[in-house]
């Protein structure tokens, strides 16, 4: 098959089935992906850290498959045939995961939850595995697969596909995270309903297999290159023997060789010794560049945590907090045609040459400012975070339930009144006058609330309060029941028990917008209705005084224990914007750039040398941040932006001594002359040699233009 085979516009036709087939592949992973903890947690019944440890787990491995995948592809199977079949085993893992989703498989009394939840782990743990291999193993081969449906002088048309190609990427995900979560939230089951993962793993499953059969459909049209043997195998030799022979001709007496790699000539071929080179020369230049991912991949774990302590209504709209993520892909789909049609073009009219390596640079700086944007958000949150007591400090609050006014008189601070069902505001007591009254003992690094009972003289109730910000936006609720008589409070999402007569209720995290609670007290009800921010706390007292009735809401005390979230998510906008700017600049140009550097035997060998730059990159978010544990999440934000600015400058040096090359002219001149074996043409061999020895000491080959 030749690669002018059916053109529309100037494009293959065959990239049309490459990136439909891309669109519906992370439409499929990122859907599958966006419940994923949810269903550790809520549906395997995991705690908090084994779900995110799983989860972690999964997407690293998702970025080391493609090493595996571009091995197979480029000395066995060829990309085609190993899209194929990872993309089939790919497809029974979403199957499988949808399949372990079914509680109804195993639930033999019928009462909602499985009943054999090994099957259920192992099935799912099978299902991730296979997805791994799957989504990883095709990822090198999908984009390097397109890149060789182009001619060698197709620049300018295989750099809008990968474009495109990224749109693709961003288009399915966006999709996917918007609608699997809906479809997790609706109700499904045949003896019982339950939250319907089976469906949010079940579409993606279905479109992984869409994603299959427009590959095989497009089959007729792709240009195949052949693999080339065991090329892998044959590149491990070639080094191991040139280190080998290096080090036997280590003394002084043997001539210096321009590079370490001519120490294979021996025994090696001249062009798989220059193929080497290439892929080494690239390799070397991705060192700094896992630092990018380390910034990039935090969006999904401490921007997300970042906006679970910020407010997310936008108008009557109310955005949950890792709904944040999905400004990544819309700002991908906007920003990519733009930087194409805009921007690159305006800096190339300026006369600039904006190359590739100059683009990543500067990709790196914008991701840096993101870092620096999220400090500054950060900093203006904590100053509205409330102030916790510290290990040497205890925080009271006084609640008077009784309906006379009393006097409070505390070692070291001013008599206090306190009226009817009024409660104080936070007391900062220092440790050292640890009694009041002789009845109470403050708590070390504690919030107390004093319950003051009807009759003084009865015995002093002392709660614990909540002594950080609820969890993801939730908001921490508990009531206090001053009345005579046990009152039950309950929520369509969550019950507060039966609270007995001057006692307390646990807290409950409930979500935010506006919420009615019901309070029964025998026969008789009252309704209590509030509207509910994001991270608040409310202790809500019920007094003795309360009348069951249409009027019963004004007499119960609402009292703010913590103030609801108020910096405003949209203020993570700018952070998103320059993240996703240095994305496209960084991502976009470096799939592009591994591709065009690579030579045609391990194109798709760079491509997993790519990505396995966005697995060390995760990596690394672990280790600096278990390392570095700063008391202070800006510092933290600062300190990721300064180690990318330092990376960058590393890199930018390399990139200034990079030479762009084109691998399909140094392929096609070492292939000529092997061919011919006269005289002249040795000499002509002479000359390309040394014309590459050139190239590989640093000398200018190709003046890139953008
Ligand atoms: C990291 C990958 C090499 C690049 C690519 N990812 C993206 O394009 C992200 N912008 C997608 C995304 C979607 C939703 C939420 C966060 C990120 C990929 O997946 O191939």
């Amino acid at each position: 098959m030749n690669k002018k085979s059916s053109r529309v516009c100037g494009y293959p036709l065959s990239i049309f089935f490459i990136v439909v087939n891309e669109f519906c592949e992370r439409f499929s992973y990122y859907g599958m992906r966006a419940v994923l903890v949810l269903y550790f947690k809520y549906f395997l019944r995991w705690d908090d850290d084994l779900a995110t440890s799983i989860y972690h787990t999964f997407v690293a491995l998702c970025y080391l498959t493609p090493i595996l995948g571009a091995i197979v592809a480029d000395s066995w199977l060829g990309k085609f045939k190993t899209i194929i079949y990872l993309s089939i085993v790919y497809a029974i893992g979403q199957v499988a995961m949808a399949v372990s989703a079914i509680h109804d498989i195993t639930d033999t009394d019928r009462d909602g939850t499985p009943d054999n939840m090994t099957f259920h782990v192992v099935l799912s743990m099978v299902g991730l595995f296979l997805i791994a291999l799957g989504t990883g193993g095709i990822k090198p081969c999908v984009a390097a697969f397109g890149g060789d449906q182009f001619s060698d002088h197709q620049d300018r048309q295989r750099r809008t596909f990968f474009s495109v190609f990224y749109l693709c990427i961003n288009g399915g995900s966006l999709l996917s995270t918007i609608i699997t979560p809906i479809l997790r939230a609706q109700d499904c089951g045949i003896h019982s309903q339950q939250k319907c993962y089976s469906l949010a793993f079940g579409v993606p499953a279905a479109l992984m297999l869409v994603a299959l059969v427009v590959f095989i459909v497009g089959s007729g049209m792709y240009y195949k290159a052949e693999p080339q043997g065991n090329i892998m195998l044959d590149v491990c030799k070639c080094i191991g023997f040139a280190i080998k022979n290096r080090y036997r001709h280590r003394s002084n007496q043997y001539p210096k060789r321009q590079h370490w790699m001519d120490w294979a000539e021996e025994k090696y071929d001249k062009l798989l010794i220059a193929q080497i080179k290439m892929v080494l020369k690239v390799l070397f230049l991705y060192i700094p560049l896992p630092m990018f991912w380390t910034l990039f991949d935090q969006k999904g774990s401490r921007w997300t945590l970042q906006a679970t302590t910020m407010n997310g209504y936008f108008g009557s709209l109310v955005i949950q907090p890792d709904q944040m993520q999905t400004v990544n892909p819309i700002l991908i789909l906007t920003l990519v045609p733009i930087m194409d049609s805009v921007i690159y073009p305006l800096i190339n009219k300026c006369g600039l040459n904006f190359t590739p390596l100059k683009r990543m640079t500067v990709g790196m700086l914008l991701a840096a400012i993101a870092f620096v944007c999220a400090a500054l958000v950060q900093i203006e949150i904590d100053k509205t975070l409330p102030t916790f007591p510290s290990t040497s400090q205890s925080q009271l609050k006084l609640l008077n339930m009784g309906s006379e006014t009393v006097t409070i008189k505390m070692p070291g601070n001013d008599p206090l009144n306190l009226t009817a069902a009024q409660v104080s505001g936070q007391i900062n007591i220092s440790v050292g006058h640890p009694e009041v009254r002789n009845t109470i003992s403050l708590a070390k690094g504690q919030r107390q609330t004093l319950l003051i009972p009807l009759t003084i003289t009865d015995e002093w109730l002392m709660t614990d309060d909540i002594t950080s910000k609820p969890q993801e936006g939730n908001n921490a609720i508990r009531f206090v029941n001053g009345m005579k008589t046990a009152v039950n409070v309950s929520i369509p999402a969550a019950n507060f028990g039966l609270i007995e007569p001057f006692s307390y209720s646990n807290y409950s995290l409930i979500k935010n917008g506006k919420v009615t609670f019901t309070l029964w007290s025998g026969s008789q009800s009252c309704e209590y209705s509030t509207d509910f921010g994001f991270g608040s706390s409310y202790t809500f007292f019920i007094p003795s005084t309360l009348v069951f009735g249409p009027n019963c809401q004004e007499s119960i005390t609402a009292a703010e224990d913590i103030k609801p979230n108020s910096v405003h998510m949209a203020l993570q906008i700018p952070q998103y914007f320059f993240i996703t700017a240095g994305e496209v600049m960084f991502s976009v140009t470096g799939l592009e750039f591994s591709y065009s550097q690579a030579p045609s035997n391990m194109k798709a060998v760079l491509q997993a040398g790519w990505l396995f730059t966005v697995a060390i990159g995760n990596f690394i978010v672990l280790i600096v941040a278990e390392l570095a544990k700063l008391p202070k999440q800006w510092a933290e934000y600062v300190l990721f932006a300064s180690l990318l600015v330092a990376v960058c400058f590393i890199f930018s040096i390399m990139a200034y001594f990079y030479t762009y090359i084109d691998p399909a002219e140094i392929e096609a001149q070492f292939k000529k002359n092997v061919n011919e074996d006269d005289e002249d043409n040795k000499h002509k061999l002479q000359k390309t040699e040394r014309f590459y020895r050139k190239l590989f000491s640093g000398g200018t080959l190709k003046q890139y233009t953008a």
